[in-house]
């Protein structure tokens, strides 16, 4: 119990102070009680914005983990509608998948010359030296095509780049490529040429207008077959990759969305192609790379030391091919995500109908690089590789008026001159 003067201590020493003093204390409390209820809602905010910054962060995150995010904004739409502008009367604006790889680059720089609209598309991942990617981009940019930065499985994106262009064409050649790379990553494979393929298709079907498509499939669909030269109505149930089975997959699935939704669709076989700025994974490039570093190359043979054969396509007849199938696309049918009629669906073989042993390019690659290749033999390992392969190109002819006109020698000449001029004689040792 407190003391009296202790007690007097607490009181006023006048009833008007002690007056005073309650309303003061009263004004402290409610001064104290409002910051106290301010405190709290800042509090609140602070959570709020918390929460919001951490769900914010976990999107970035999860989308992160298979996306690019560097697109979108003002200056990133002016780019993408300068890039499609149509430049010639009756031209496309063509979406082109994969722009920053091997088939892509050329592809887009061709349709960009003749004055059709181009928006490239690449994920730039590093299956391959991505800096060769970006040199392919720097070379596009240099000629008004831009290259969006994105992933084909990001359906935003994909949605975004049909609001603003007018896109009438796509010709979809992003994909996870390489035939025995699929045994040591076969998700990619399915990420890529299967899913991404279908997220694709989705954003076709959902575009008014729809874009008519053309692809790239694949000469391993023909897998285990036998019967050459392979034709397009050639059995291709029997495929002995990952790789090709993705690719066959690609031929069905595109088949439904023509079936059901009117897509205009072109699948285009491409035969082992090669040539300028082609793909570093691809035998005759790490061939000339092994060569000039004074490397030894191992070059598979089949059962009994068969050689085996490519029908080795040089690249500017296979963008001949599909610029000739943009060409002769017919309008998809759909509109509103419905089918209205029955739409275009093809399929072709592009190869060049001539095809080379292994050992011969690696003759041909000594010949124009003056080097002797330290060879070594292995037989084929069971890693999806087929022993052969050779083209019907009938049915291309005849509707795309497509003729290859480079042969081997002429063109693994001119892959050489560029490898020079772009590597040097002796290029960078850790370049896969
Ligand atoms: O037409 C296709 O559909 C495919 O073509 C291409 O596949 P392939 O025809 O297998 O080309 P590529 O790897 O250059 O091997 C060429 C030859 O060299 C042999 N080869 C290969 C490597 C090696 O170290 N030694 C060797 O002998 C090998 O055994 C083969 O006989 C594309 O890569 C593929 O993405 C796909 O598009």
């Amino acid at each position: 119990m407190p003391s009296k003067a202790e007690q007097e201590s607490f009181l006023p020493s006048t009833p008007g102070k002690l007056k005073d003093k309650s309303h003061s204390m009263h004004r402290q409390f409610h001064r104290c009680f409002t910051s106290t209820s301010t405190m709290f809602l800042w509090a609140l905010f602070l959570v709020a914005l918390t929460a919001a910054y951490l769900s914010f962060q976990s999107f970035v995150d999860s989308g992160s983990k298979y996306f690019h995010t560097a697109w979108g904004g003002i200056q990133w739409e002016k780019q993408v509608r300068s890039s499609a502008q149509i430049r010639r009367q009756g031209g496309f604006s063509v979406l082109v998948t994969g722009a920053a790889g091997f088939v892509g680059s050329h592809v887009s720089l061709a349709l960009k010359k003749r004055g059709d609209g181009v928006v490239g598309l690449d994920n730039f991942n590093d299956y391959y030296d991505p800096s060769l990617k970006k040199s392919r981009k720097n070379l596009l940019s240099s000629q008004g095509v831009f290259v969006v930065d994105g992933d084909i499985n990001d359906a935003r994106l994909l949605a975004k780049l049909f609001e603003i262009a007018p896109l009438s064409h796509v010709m979809h050649l992003a994909a996870q490529a390489g035939v025995r790379y699929a045994m040591e990553n076969p998700h990619s494979y399915v990420h890529s040429n299967i899913a991404g393929l279908v997220t694709l298709l989705e954003a076709c079907k959902k575009a008014d207008p729809q874009p008519a498509v053309v692809w790239a499939s694949s000469s391993s669909v023909y897998g285990l077959n036998e019967k050459a030269p392979f034709s397009e109505s050639d059995r291709t149930d029997r495929p002995a990759s990952l790789y090709a089975a993705t690719k066959k997959a690609g031929e069905e699935i595109t088949h439904t969305y023509n079936h059901i939704y009117g897509l205009s669709i072109t699948g285009l076989r491409f035969f082992t192609v090669y040539g300028p700025w082609g793909r570093p994974d691809m035998a005759y490039f790490s061939f000339t790379r092994n060569i000039l570093q004074g490397k030894p190359i191992t070059i598979y043979r089949g059962k009994n030391r068969v050689e085996l054969a490519r029908d080795f396509t040089y690249i500017d007849d296979i963008v001949k091919g599909c610029v000739a199938s943009l060409d002769t696309s017919k309008k998809s049918t759909g509109s509103g995500g419905k089918k209205r009629g029955p739409a275009q669906f093809r399929i072709f073989n592009l190869g060049n109908t001539s095809p080379v042993t292994v050992p011969m390019m690696v003759s041909l690659l000594e010949k124009h690089l003056k080097v002797k290749a330290k060879k070594h033999f292995l037989e084929m390992p069971g890693n999806g590789d087929v022993p052969f392969t050779h083209a019907n190109i009938s049915s291309a002819q005849i509707e795309l008026g497509y003729k290859p006109t480079t042969d081997l020698q002429t063109g693994l000449r001119k892959f050489v001159r560029w490898y020079l001029s772009y590597y040097g004689y002796n290029h960078g040792k850790s370049l896969k």
